[in-house]
Order: C-alpha cells, then sequence, then structure tokens
C-alpha cells in the first residue's frame, strides 16, 4: 500500500528544483534585459534620424560623464547636465515630456490593479479562450499602463478569432470591473514607427473622471493664427485640440441642440486676428439669417435665406478660385495666403439649406456644383468650407467625403453616427449617439488618415463674447477698386468678368 503513496521530496530534490527555479528567472531577466537594451538602441538610431535635437539632449550629459569621469566636480557637471536636459524637455516639449515621462510614472502604480485583475476580468467576460493542447486558459496580452490624471490607457491583443465589436460589447462589464466611468475601445493607432498597427491590436481607454463635463472657456486667440493649429476645443486628456483649416475642409454634425454654434465660433474667434490684418476672409452662408448677425463686423460678406443669392455667392467664390488657379499655373501647387489673397474660410450654418432642401432644381444644381467645385479643387487655393449639418442622411451630406476633418457632436440614433462621419466611424470610436444632453459642445471628430476618433469639447461662447470679438477684431473698410480684389457675394447684374464661373467648371 505504501509503494502507491507519493514519495516525500529529499531536501537536494527541493534545493534542485529551487535552483532551476532561480536560474529560470535570471535567464529570462537577462532575456528581457537584453532585449530592452536593444529596443533602446534601436530607439537612440531612430531619433538620430528624425529627432538630431532630442538625441543631443539625451546623450550628450551621458557622455560627458563616461569620457571625463575622473573627478567627482564631472559627475556633479554631468548630473547636472542630465537635470537641465530633463528640465529643457519638459519646458520645450510639455506634451511629449507628460506622456512619455509622467503618464508612464502613473501608470506604474495605477497598474497594480491591472495585474491583480486583468486575467479574472478577462475570463469573467468570456474574452479568454481555452487552449485546446494544453486545457489551459489563455488570457489576452496588454501593454503596460499609461495613465492620465483622467483616464487609463492600454494596447490590447486580441485572441485568434476575437474582434473589435466582441470588445465593445464587453465595455460595461470591463468599466464595472476596473471601476472605471466608462471603458472604450478601438483599432490600435499608428504604431511606434508610423507603421500601422497590427489588426489583432486594440486601444482601450478606462475613462476615470470626464473633463469635458464641465463647459469650457474660450483659448485667447493668437495674433497671428496658426492656420494649421488652431486651438479651438479641448480633448478630455486635459490638452488643447488644434484644428488644422488650410487645406482642409471641415463638417460639423449634430442633432438640434447639440451646440454647433460654438463649433462654428470657437474657430471663428480663433481666426479673427487674421480678419482684422486681412490675412483671412470670412465668408457667411446663413440660411437661418440666426446664426451670424453677432459677429458681422468679422465677416466679410454674409448672404441669407434666398437660395439664389446663396447660388451666386458660391459661384462667386468659385471665380475667385479660378482665378487664383489661373496665377498659380506652372509656379505653384498650393497658395500660400497673403493680404492681397488671403486665406478665404466660407462658413456655412446649414448645409442642407444648400442642397437638399434647395426647391428649385436648377438653383439646387448650380449650388451643388459650385459647392462640389470648392471642395474638391479650393483647398490648394487656400479657400477652405466649414459646413454644420442637422440631418445626418446621405441625401442632405451628398457631399461628405469631401470634408476632410467631420466632427460628430450628440447624434439621435447610432446609425446617425456612419452616416455623418463616414464608414465605421462608430466602430472606430466615434460614439456621438452616447453624448449627454447635458454637455453641449462635446464631439468626436474623425480625421482623414487617423484611424481614431477623437472626444472634445468646444468652448462655450456668448453672444455679448461674439458682439466682442466683432468690435475689437473689426475688419478694416472694404479696399477700394484699385486695392486688392475683394469678392462679392451679392454679384450686381454683370458678372461676366474674367472670373466668373463657366459651364465648363460647372460641369466638372
Ligand atoms: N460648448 C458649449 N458649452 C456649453 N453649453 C453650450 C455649448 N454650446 C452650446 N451650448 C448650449 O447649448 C445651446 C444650444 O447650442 P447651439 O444653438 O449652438 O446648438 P446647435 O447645435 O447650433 O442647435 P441648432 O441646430 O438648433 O441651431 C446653447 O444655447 C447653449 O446654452
Amino acid at each position: 500500500m505504501s509503494a502507491n503513496l507519493p514519495r516525500a521530496r529529499t531536501t537536494d530534490e527541493v534545493l534542485d528544483a529551487l535552483l532551476v527555479a532561480v536560474m529560470a528567472a535570471v535567464l529570462t531577466g537577462c532575456f528581457r534585459l537584453a532585449w530592452w537594451l536593444v529596443r533602446v538602441q534601436f530607439r537612440l538610431v531612430w531619433w538620430l534620424v528624425r529627432r538630431p535635437s532630442r538625441l543631443a539632449v539625451a546623450v550628450v550629459p551621458v557622455v560627458l560623464v563616461v569620457e571625463y569621469d575622473q573627478h567627482p566636480a564631472t559627475d556633479l557637471a554631468g548630473a547636472g547636465a542630465l537635470l537641465v536636459a530633463v528640465v529643457v524637455w519638459a519646458w520645450r516639449w510639455p506634451a511629449s515630456f507628460r506622456r512619455r515621462v509622467i503618464w508612464r510614472l502613473r501608470g506604474l502604480w495605477r497598474g497594480v490593479t491591472y495585474r491583480r485583475l486583468w486575467a479574472t476580468a478577462t475570463t469573467s467576460t468570456g474574452l479568454d479562450v481555452r487552449d485546446l493542447t494544453t486545457g489551459d486558459r489563455v488570457v489576452p496580452g496588454r501593454s503596460p499602463i499609461v495613465a492620465s490624471k483622467h483616464a487609463e490607457y492600454l494596447r490590447v491583443r486580441m485572441l485568434p478569432g476575437q474582434t473589435l465589436e466582441d470588445w465593445a460589447s464587453r465595455t460595461e462589464q470591463l468599466a464595472t470591473m476596473f471601476n472605471a466611468m466608462e471603458c472604450r475601445v478601438r483599432p490600435a493607432g499608428p504604431g511606434r514607427f508610423g507603421r500601422a498597427a497590427h489588426r489583432n491590436l486594440i486601444d482601450v481607454t478606462m475613462l476615470r473622471r470626464d473633463v469635458l463635463a464641465q463647459p469650457i472657456g474660450l483659448d485667447v486667440p493668437a495674433e497671428v493664427p496658426d492656420f494649421h493649429a488652431l486651438p479651438v476645443a479641448w480633448t478630455e486628456d486635459g490638452e488643447r485640440f488644434t484644428l488644422d483649416l488650410l487645406g482642409h475642409h471641415v463638417l460639423i454634425g449634430g442633432a438640434t441642440g447639440a451646440g454647433k454654434g460654438s463649433a462654428l465660433w470657437s474657430t471663428i474667434c480663433q481666426l479673427a486676428p487674421a480678419t482684422r490684418t486681412g490675412l483671412v476672409q470670412l465668408f457667411g452662408i446663413d440660411p437661418k439669417s440666426l446664426e451670424f448677425p453677432y459677429g458681422a463686423g468679422l465677416f466679410t460678406d454674409v448672404v441669407d435665406g434666398d437660395p439664389e443669392t446663396m447660388a451666386d455667392a458660391l459661384e462667386g467664390l468659385v471665380s475667385v478660385m479660378n482665378r487664383r488657379k489661373a496665377a498659380m499655373r506652372g509656379r505653384s501647387r498650393l497658395h500660400t495666403p497673403t493680404v492681397a489673397e488671403p486665406f478665404i474660410v466660407v462658413v456655412v450654418d446649414e448645409l442642407a439649406a444648400l442642397t437638399a432642401y434647395v426647391p428649385v432644381a436648377q438653383v439646387r444644381k448650380r449650388t451643388e456644383s459650385a459647392l462640389a467645385l470648392l471642395l474638391t479643387q479650393g483647398r490648394a487655393m487656400a479657400i477652405s468650407v466649414i459646413a454644420a449639418a442637422q440631418d445626418p442622411r446621405k441625401e442632405t451630406l451628398t457631399h461628405r467625403n469631401l470634408f476632410t476633418t467631420r466632427i460628430g457632436m450628440r447624434l439621435n440614433e447610432p446609425g446617425d453616427v456612419d452616416m455623418l462621419l463616414g464608414d465605421a466611424a462608430r466602430s472606430r470610436g466615434a460614439l456621438c449617439d452616447r453624448i449627454r444632453h447635458q454637455t453641449p459642445g462635446v464631439a468626436w471628430v474623425i480625421r482623414d488618415g487617423d484611424p481614431g476618433a477623437t472626444r472634445i469639447r468646444f468652448p462655450w461662447i456668448s453672444d455679448d463674447t461674439i458682439r466682442e470679438y466683432a468690435t475689437t477684431y473689426a475688419k478694416p473698410p472694404a479696399p477700394t477698386a484699385e486695392d486688392a480684389p475683394v469678392v462679392e457675394l451679392h454679384p450686381t447684374g454683370d458678372k461676366a468678368d474674367a472670373g466668373t464661373t463657366t459651364s465648363d467648371d460647372l460641369a466638372a
């Protein structure tokens, strides 16, 4: 009977097992260290190629210490230089310092919860699989945690056979497990070297606190605005969201009361100093005649109401575009705004009123053709269109894909999101139908070339603020005939000048 009992281990055997375990741990550690060193070297080479200045900041102190390590004073100088490098990094590139240092350090202690709960959370939500060979449960791999003040971010490698939808359908359970306010998933952004991420990678965000829950104030505009980075809103990481307007068209959609006005006015206010200097000309198309009167001083011209007048206005802008195109032919591919030939921004308050809701077919055709020309060719000629739309249906947004930046505010139905922002926008993370009524001005942004969606909130801008801007930044009186060309949005009678839109233009 005793022969069937398991034999007790001798001390030597226990020691052997312990030794093997220790050696395995040491070998694993060495391998990880070697792998880390390889990655660091790879990163240094990458920096040398892409960012020589940052490489210098990181490497010079180290070289000083290693090369001149003969005296404690040199060590001290090296340590001082290192400290200066860190301070310069934090001061000169605060966003990069925050993301790469502070968020990762914070992620170390927030990661404790994930180490403890990850296996349980994925198993209890059915996001693990059973290995048929060994019978073990396999849980999805994840990156270390990166944590801002308000959220934790991790990248997850989905298991074979899983899809983004599998994860999206478990976000509520995951949020509960990790005690988060909300959990979101989206396809992973581009990899470290700008390569497209592997399709089995997803980015998970655990939101702790919604910094966008409270209204936000307007940023004071720069005297010389950067048209490629207008600070028009704030992201949920508490950072400024900048809009690249020059060379892009922007579509803003949302249900009634979603705050489309704040998106339009935030952009207009950031452009205001440039309207005063004449580097920007704003043209308003306001079918309801309600949105732009407060800020009339900022606009070069505003047309409202009558569909025929709006068609004339758009054709006037096409004429300007054609004149610029003719002047640029063979000389340049991209127009740089000057006071003589400024950046033209066309702001449309209700896009559907220009397209679907125009009763006379001929006028509708003229409007649509002129709009299509501006949207397809205007970008190179420094003409951008910002258009708001309430109704996301296809018939009202025929030109949706010509807008390179699409902003979705609160929408009524999940199906509206893809209609407004483009195919699969909702599965890319743009949950516009989940934006609460209590948070007007909150929106999701989809930009061409960016696989994910960014959640932002536009500042609340009162009518008084708009009036104040219109007074402070009122544009100078219109130039005389000999001065710079001014676009006339109300062409009177004879439009047949050199710049008038031809039937060929419209046919195009
Ligand atoms: N960014 C914001 N922050 C806080 N409150 C806002 C913001 N934007 C708008 N609001 C509030 O929501 C209300 C509706 O906003 P707004 O008129 O801009 O919506 P809209 O989408 O343009 O609606 P409609 O399509 O009916 O014109 C405003 O009167 C204001 O009280």
